[in-house]
C-alpha cells in the first residue's frame, strides 16, 4: 500500500511539470485563439474529466461487483453502504489530469475537507488542508446551519452559490436532499434579485458570453470551454428575465439557476452543462448608464445583425458538441418565437418559456380536472382565459390546443375554447395586422378588445391563466366573478418572480371561499382562511418538466424536441399526482419528488422518441427496462475517489 502510494506520487510529480508548461503557453496564446482551433482542443482536454465514450451518465462509474481496488480502502473503512454521507455503493476512481492545489480550486473535483489521507498523498496536497477529515454529511450540516441562520434570501443565495463555485458535489447534494427549501433560494423568486444585482455580486466566472465583438471568433471560442462533453446549454439574451424585463447580461443568473436544476432535479452531471448569455446589448436605460454593469453598453442589436449573431453561436456550439440540447430561455416574445420557428425542426432545441411552460401548465390543467373528477372527457369542454399574449401565454395556448385535438375536438372547436387578452383586451381579428401568426391563430371574430372582467362575465371561463408579468392584475372582482360562474374555477397566476404574480394564493382562496384550484409560477406558503381551513398552493413551474425533457432527449439521442414529446411529458407529470394529493387540492407533485418526476418525464420522452424513430441512440429493446436504465444514468452527487491520470 505504501509502495503503490509512493510510486503514484512520483508519477504525479512528473506529470505536474508537463501541465504547468501547458498552462503558461495557453495564457500567452489566448489572443490567437481564433486561429488556434486544434491547439485549444487538445490543450483544454487536458483538464477535462477523463472517461470512455460509453461511460456512465453520472459523474463516476459503479465498481463492477462493488469491488474497490485495495489501495483505495483506508484502514477500518467499510467498503459497502454508507460512505462519506451517501448511501451509494463505491464508485470507480476517476482519473484526473490535475493535482495539488489545482484540484482544490476545481469545483468539480474539490471535496473540501472530505479528502481522505490516501487521496491527499496521491494528488499531492497533503498539508494543504486542515488535518481532520469530515464526511459529506457533516459538511452538509454545516452549510445548512449557515443558510438557516441567515434571514435574508439573497444572502442564503450567496452562501449556496459560493458552495457551487467551490464544491459542486456538495452543492448538488444539498439541492437533491433539500429541494423544497433550496429551490426558492437558487431559483425563482430569489434568482430574480440575484440577476438584478449580478454585477455587484460578480465573484467567479461561470458560463460563457458571446457578443458582437466575437463575430467570426465563436467557432474557436467554444474550445475555450474546458469540458469536452457538454450535453445541455441554457442560453438567454437577457431581454425578458422572468417578469423583470430587459436585464441584459445580468440575466446570466437564469441559465445558471436552470442548469443547477438540470443537475439536481434532472440528473445531468455538472460538467455536462453550459450556461450562456448572448450579449447583444440592452435597452435598459439604467444599465446603459450604470458604471458597474458588466455587459455591452449599447442598444440591443436588431434585425439581421441579431439573428446572424445568434446563428453563429448556434453553429459554433453544435460544431463542437453536435448532440447538445439548446434550451432558449427568457428571450423577449418576438425573438423567442422566431428563433424557435427557425431552429426547432433542424436541431435539438426548445424554448422553455413557450414549450416548457406550455407543457407544465397542461399538466396542471389535467391535474385540476382530475381533482374536479372531470377527466378524461372534459378537457375539450373548458373555456380558457389567458391573460398575456407573449411567448408564455401563446405557448400555453398552443400546448393546450394540441391537447384538445388529442381529446377529440376539431381545430375550429378547439380554437373557440380560447380567450387570449393582452393590454389592449381580447385578441380580435380586427387587429390581425398587429399580431404575430401564432397570436393571430387565436384571434376571435367577435368581442375583440373586451377587458378581462368583460370576458369573464360574458364567456364564463372555467379557468384563468396569468402570464402578464403584471403583479396584482387579478382584482378581487375578477376572481369573485370567476367563482360566480364556475363551481371550482382554475386560477393559475403564473408570472415570476412572486412580486409579478397576478394574485397571491391567499387572495385566490379568500375570494373564492376556498373553492378555486390554485397553482402559481413562484412558490406561496400554505393559506389559512378565517374559518380555520388550510389550503396548500402548489407550484406550476416549468422546473417540473424541463430537466426531465433534457434528460430524456440527451439520453436517447433525439434529433429534435417534438410537440408530442412535450405532450407526453405533461401527461407523465399529471399522472404522477396521487389521489391523496388531488383530494388536498394539489395539482402538482411535491417538489421533494422532483427527481422521480424528472425520471418519469424522461422515460415518457424516450418512449415517444423510440416509437417515432427519433431516438438515434436507443431502439425498441431499450423499452423493456427504461426505468432502470434512466435511473442508472442519472447523476448522483457523491464524492468519487480521485486518481491521477497516468502520463
Ligand atoms: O424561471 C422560472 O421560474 C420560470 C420561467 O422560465 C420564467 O418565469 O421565465
Ligand atoms: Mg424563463
Amino acid at each position: 500500500m505504501i509502495n503503490s502510494a509512493a510510486s503514484l506520487l512520483r508519477r504525479g510529480a512528473a506529470r505536474r511539470t508537463v501541465q504547468s508548461t501547458g498552462a503558461v503557453s495557453a495564457a500567452s496564446t489566448t489572443k490567437k485563439a481564433s486561429v488556434q482551433h486544434s491547439f485549444f482542443r487538445s490543450m483544454n482536454s487536458a483538464s477535462t474529466i477523463v472517461e470512455d465514450d460509453d461511460s456512465d451518465y453520472g459523474f463516476g462509474k459503479s465498481v463492477p461487483d462493488n469491488k474497490i481496488p485495495e489501495e483505495f480502502i483506508e484502514e477500518g473503512e467499510e467498503t459497502i453502504g454508507e460512505w462519506t454521507g451517501c448511501t451509494r455503493k463505491f464508485l470507480a476512481p476517476l482519473s484526473v489530469s490535475q493535482s495539488g492545489s489545482e484540484i482544490l480550486n476545481n469545483p468539480l473535483f474539490n471535496k473540501f475537507t472530505a479528502f481522505k489521507s490516501g487521496e491527499r498523498d496521491r494528488l499531492h496536497f497533503r498539508g494543504l488542508l486542515p488535518p481532520r477529515r469530515v464526511n459529506m454529511k457533516i459538511q452538509k450540516e454545516r452549510v445548512l446551519q449557515e443558510i438557516r441562520a441567515e434571514p435574508s434570501m439573497i444572502r442564503k443565495h450567496i452562501i449556496l452559490e459560493d458552495v457551487h463555485d467551490r464544491n459542486e458535489t456538495l452543492y448538488h447534494r444539498i439541492l437533491v436532499d433539500h429541494m423544497v427549501e433550496m429551490a426558492p433560494i437558487i431559483y425563482t423568486p430569489t434568482v430574480g434579485q440575484a440577476c438584478k444585482e449580478f454585477a455587484m455580486r460578480y465573484r467567479r466566472p461561470r458560463g460563457m458570453y458571446f457578443c458582437e465583438e466575437d463575430r467570426g471568433h465563436m467557432a474557436a471560442m467554444v474550445y475555450n470551454w474546458p469540458e469536452k462533453d457538454v450535453h445541455v446549454i441554457v442560453v438567454t439574451d437577457g431581454s425578458r428575465i422572468l417578469g423583470l424585463g430587459d436585464l441584459g447580461c445580468n440575466g446570466m443568473g437564469i441559465p445558471i439557476g436552470k442548469l443547477s436544476l438540470y443537475c439536481a432535479a434532472g440528473g445531468i452531471a455538472p460538467h455536462r452543462v453550459l450556461p450562456v448569455v448572448i450579449d447583444v446589448g440592452t435597452d435598459n436605460e439604467e444599465l446603459l448608464n450604470d458604471k458597474f454593469y458588466l455587459g455591452v453598453q449599447k442598444p440591443r442589436l436588431q434585425g439581421s445583425k441579431y439573428y446572424h449573431l445568434v446563428d453563429e453561436f448556434i453553429q459554433a456550439v453544435r460544431h463542437r458538441w453536435p448532440n447538445v440540447l439548446i434550451q432558449f430561455e427568457d428571450f423577449s416574445s418576438d425573438k423567442a418565437q422566431k428563433l424557435l420557428n427557425k431552429y426547432r425542426d433542424d436541431i435539438l432545441c426548445f424554448n422553455d418559456d413557450i414549450q416548457g411552460t406550455g407543457a407544465t401548465t397542461l399538466a396542471g390543467v389535467l391535474g385540476a380536472l382530475r381533482a374536479k373528477g372531470e377527466l378524461p372527457t372534459s378537457l375539450a369542454d373548458q373555456r380558457i382565459l389567458i391573460a398575456g399574449a407573449g411567448s408564455a401565454g401563446i405557448g400555453v395556448a398552443q400546448v393546450l390546443y394540441q391537447a384538445m385535438l388529442e381529446h377529440g375536438r376539431s381545430e375550429e372547436e378547439a380554437k373557440n375554447c380560447f380567450f387570449i387578452a393582452d393590454e389592449k383586451g381580447l385578441l380580435g381579428t380586427e387587429r390581425l395586422d398587429q399580431l404575430s401568426p401564432e397570436q393571430a391563430m387565436f384571434a376571435r371574430d367577435t368581442d375583440g378588445g373586451l377587458s378581462l372582467n368583460e370576458i369573464v362575465n360574458k364567456h364564463k371561463p372555467t379557468m384563468i391563466l396569468g402570464m402578464t408579468a403584471v403583479g396584482g392584475l387579478f382584482s378581487e372582482k375578477l376572481i369573485r366573478d370567476m367563482g360566480k360562474h364556475c363551481e371550482r374555477p382554475i386560477i393559475f397566476p403564473l408570472s415570476n418572480p412572486t412580486i409579478k404574480a397576478e394574485c397571491s394564493a391567499e387572495q385566490a382562496f379568500e375570494w373564492t371561499d376556498g373553492k378555486c384550484i390554485f397553482a402559481s409560477g413562484s412558490p406561496f406558503d400554505p393559506v389559512q382562511l378565517k374559518d380555520g381551513r388550510t389550503f396548500y398552493p402548489t407550484q406550476c413551474n416549468n422546473m417540473f418538466v424541463f430537466p426531465g425533457i433534457g434528460l430524456g432527449v440527451t439520453l436517447c439521442g433525439a434529433k429534435t424536441v417534438t410537440d408530442r414529446m412535450l405532450y407526453v411529458a405533461a401527461e407523465a407529470l399529471a399522472n404522477y399526482l396521487t389521489e391523496d394529493e388531488l383530494s388536498q387540492g394539489k395539482v402538482f407533485p411535491d417538489l421533494s419528488t422532483i427527481r422521480d418526476v424528472s425520471k418519469k418525464v424522461a422515460i415518457a420522452v424516450i418512449e415517444e422518441a423510440i416509437r417515432t424513430g427519433q431516438a438515434s441512440r436507443l431502439d425498441e429493446k431499450a423499452l423493456a427496462d427504461l426505468d432502470a436504465f434512466v435511473q442508472k444514468k442519472m447523476y448522483d452527487p457523491v464524492y468519487v475517489p480521485l486518481i491521477e491520470k497516468k502520463a
